[in-house]
């Protein structure tokens, strides 16, 4: 039975992740800062597939590396990871946001994601062919938005990083891929407004967002794919979302 791991499975994509690699059989290693989240999905799917929850925070290199290595047997080999946590904050300009809210994305989104990587590798190499790092970027990596500023940096640098460790992983027969979505529809923008409710309604009211379980079909996509095949990026857009016009300083008239 193959295994994934899953960082920020409690909500959003990783949890809608983690019922579709369990309806396919998989065994489910999940993990999250919110006990009583994963303690109500480890009940959810148990019934189903094996599952490990474990309470990290990405951000404790310590921890994560304790975690991963201390996997139990049944949970071997690990044939995919999903880098999935992380968190956008401060909207305003970068003018006016706190420093600590920079540090926050930084030190989830790039640190997080590189300690689990760094822990979880040497698994994934000792499966070898078929093993798969799918880390959660974002169109945000690609196109810059006001407001973007450092959540938009830290998806680049998760596009780079994807990149550059393919580069390394050739020949091991691990895949990566940075998998970019636009706008979804999760907590993600409760997140990011620091419990906003009426914000994150008013963003996906009237249009038609992706949702957790189209992100789920992809990374579930991506991580049963021929083994010699290495999707590098995977950008995805609902189709009521595109890009917009340069923005121009004018003089008044
Ligand atoms: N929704 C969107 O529009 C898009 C989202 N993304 C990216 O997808 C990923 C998932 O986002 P989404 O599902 O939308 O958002 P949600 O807010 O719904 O989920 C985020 C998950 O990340 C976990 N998380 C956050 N910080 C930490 C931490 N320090 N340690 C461990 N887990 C953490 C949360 O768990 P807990 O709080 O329990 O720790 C939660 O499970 C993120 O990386 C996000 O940047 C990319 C493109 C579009
Ligand atoms: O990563 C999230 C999508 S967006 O808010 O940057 O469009």
């Amino acid at each position: 039975m193959p295994s994934v791991l899953i960082t920020g499975a409690t909500s959003g994509f990783g949890k809608a992740a983690a019922q579709r690699f369990a309806k396919a059989g998989w065994s489910l290693i999940l993990t999250g800062r919110r006990v009583e989240r994963l303690k109500a999905l480890e009940e959810e799917l148990s019934g189903q597939v094996p599952v490990l929850t474990l309470a990290l925070d990405v951000r404790d290199s310590d921890a994560v590396t304790t975690a991963i290595s201390g996997l139990p047997e049944e949970f071997l080999p690990l044939t995919c990871l999903i880098n999935n946590a992380g968190l956008a904050l401060a909207p305003e300009p970068a003018q006016k946001v706190a420093l600590e809210d920079w540090h926050t994305m930084i030190d989830t989104n790039i640190t997080g994601l590189v300690n689990v990587t760094h822990a979880a590798l040497p698994l994934l190499l000792k499966t070898g062919k078929g093993a798969s790092i799918l880390n959660l970027g974002s169109v945000a990596g690609q196109w810059p938005y006001p407001g973007g500023h450092v959540y938009g940096a830290s998806k680049a640098f998760v596009q780079q990083f994807s990149y550059n460790l393919r580069c390394d992983l050739l020949g091991t027969g691990v895949r990566v891929t940075d998998l970019a979505p636009g706008m979804a529809e999760t907590e993600f923008t409760l997140v990011r407004t620091k419990g906003d409710q009426a914000a994150s309604d008013a963003l996906y009211r009237g249009t038609t967002p992706l949702q957790a379980e189209d992100i789920a079909e992809q990374l579930y996509y991506l991580a049963t794919l021929p083994d010699h095949i290495n999707i590098n990026r995977l950008e995805i857009m609902t189709v009521r979302q595109a890009w917009s016009a340069f923005a121009i300083d004018r003089d008044p008239a």
